[in-house]
């Protein structure tokens, strides 16, 4: 079943069209992944799907809701938790006191104290949102999403502006969320980010998506090499599988089918007698599919 079903979705400013007819399907129980380069409408998409930007022109259920409606809004936000892309608090209350006030609105939150600890919040319960640090204000507004256990989740760029540790320690939490039920709609331009948390990546560019996946999908079918690499010591070369390239003792090959090659420089290996020294096998990453992909048929949107 799908948590959001979205068809032919349109959006314009004045006679720019951002989105000309977005197609989409977020399975439940997923964690789907937006990308796309700077003003390719991410941000305009996802707040159509939370239902705070208004659509021109398509048809979209999210929780078999319409967030465009507003009757179903109201439904709709009582099981849904957002993180915008910039946060919006208010600067006034206490950390303790936000979230208590947020709880407050859902028929079964999760425990503030919990949430304060989860996020690692304890230090600063007694603290003005104005005191707080553009990190911990971070994590006040994931915990400010969560704090209602929604069943769909969006996340804006959630961990942008955060030190090593909390980004990791909440990409740990939002798997954990996901793998309790929620479904996940993650919008980032940290592709390693994406590739470690997401099931699907939907790229978008040009008001459309350009290709959609799985991380390892989009890998494989950006024809993006990988690159084994080892050390030849005193072997014959003339017989080395094609595609060697020799940098003094080191042989290096580049290969979308690395277990056909792994295979051929095993034979090769067997019939020298020798090993295959310091063999490195590095894997692309999402981050090079993606340049493949995207890189160059795309340009700034304009900001
Ligand atoms: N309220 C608005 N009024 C006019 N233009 C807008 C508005 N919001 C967004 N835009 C324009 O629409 C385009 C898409 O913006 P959007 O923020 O959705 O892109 P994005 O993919 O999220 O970008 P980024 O990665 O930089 O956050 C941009 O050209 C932006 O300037």
């Amino acid at each position: 079943m799908n948590t959001i079903s979205a068809t032919g979705l349109l959006k314009s400013y004045g006679d720019r069209a951002v989105l000309r007819g977005v197609d989409l399907q977020v399975p439940e129980g997923s964690i789907s992944a937006l990308l796309g380069p700077n003003g390719a409408g991410k941000t305009s998409l996802v707040e159509i799907l939370e239902g705070h930007r208004r659509r021109d022109g398509g048809s979209l259920q999210v929780l078999g809701l319409d967030p465009g409606s507003r009757a179903d809004f109201g439904q709709l936000r009582r099981v849904m938790g957002v993180v915008l892309q910039q946060t919006m608090l208010e600067p006034g209350p206490s950390v303790h006191d936000l979230l208590r006030r947020q709880a407050s609105y859902y028929r079964r939150p999760a425990d503030v104290d919990e949430m304060v600890s989860t996020l690692e919040l304890t230090d600063h319960v007694s603290a003005s949102v104005r005191s707080l640090s553009g990190g911990l204000r971070r994590r006040l507004d994931i915990a400010l999403a969560l704090i209602g256990r929604p069943r769909i989740l969006f996340l804006d760029e959630p961990t942008t502006g955060l030190d090593p540790l909390s980004r990791r320690n909440i990409r740990a939490l939002i798997t954990e969320v996901n793998t309790a039920g929620t479904t996940v709609v993650l919008t980032s331009h940290d592709l390693e980010e994406v590739q470690q948390l997401a099931d699907r990546v939907h790229v978008l560019s040009g008001g459309n998506f350009v290709t959609e996946g799985s991380p390892s999908d989009l890998i494989h079918s950006s024809g993006t090499a990988t690159r084994v690499t080892f050390r030849i010591g005193s072997a014959d070369t003339a017989l080395l599988p094609g595609g060697a390239v020799l940098e003094g003792d080191t042989v290096r090959y580049e290969v979308t089918d690395q277990d056909a090659l792994l295979a051929q420089l095993s034979s090769w290996s067997r019939d020298q007698g020798v090993q295959l020294d310091g063999l490195t096998i590095s894997q692309p990453s999402l981050d090079d599919a993606y340049a493949a992909l995207v890189g160059a048929t795309t340009t700034d949107g304009g900001r």
